[in-house]
């Protein structure tokens, strides 16, 4: 397995660029709330660890990954992030509505970066368990928040440069 004992946020193979001059929204859902607000902790820590002055961080939070498209949307809609991350955690059930919402949430927060020409990150994790999710979410696999902190700082930067 590729993830096996691996830690998925081992960023030292890479430079970091300075975060401080680049704002950025965090959108965040409600469903598996244990979850996603130890992804939460992970972005901005990760934001922060990288120079993102505090108030540069908007978080808003909507009640499923399915609308964090919409979230996404609102809020680009109404102020010029330099990246906006999607923070979600969908665990697989007993029929196919975990198929559809994680599709949904992939196209559409590409989708959503496209239309404001802004880097839009997927931190979403889609898991088939709680246990999963827990080890990508500050266990022994890393932190999903903190990985998409680090992709938004890094889109940032290149978008800045273009
Ligand atoms: N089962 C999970 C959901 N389901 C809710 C949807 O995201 C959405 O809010 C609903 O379909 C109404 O539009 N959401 C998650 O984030 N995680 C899940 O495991
Ligand atoms: C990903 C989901 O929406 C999931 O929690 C729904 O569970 P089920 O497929 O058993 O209805």
């Amino acid at each position: 397995m590729a993830s096996t004992i691996k830690n998925l946020s081992d960023f030292s193979h890479i430079q970091v660029a300075d975060a401080s001059p680049y704002t950025f929204g965090i959108v965040v859902s409600q469903w598996n709330a244990n979850v996603t607000g130890a992804l939460l902790n992970g972005a901005i820590e990760g934001l922060e660890k990288h120079g993102a002055l505090p108030e540069n961080i908007d978080i808003i939070e909507v009640p499923g990954s399915y609308e964090l498209v919409a979230g996404a949307d609102i809020i680009l809609r109404n102020k010029k992030f330099d990246a906006v991350i999607c923070l979600g955690c969908v665990i697989q059930g007993e029929t196919p509505h975990f198929d559809f919402i994680c599709d949904a949430v992939a196209h559409g927060v590409a989708n959503v970066g496209l239309k404001y020409n802004k880097p839009a990150i997927f931190g979403v994790l889609t898991t088939t368990t709680l246990e999963q999710a827990t080890a990508r979410a500050g266990g022994i696999h890393g932190n999903k928040g903190e990985e998409a902190a680090i992709t938004a700082i890094q889109m940032a930067t290149i978008s800045a440069k273009y």
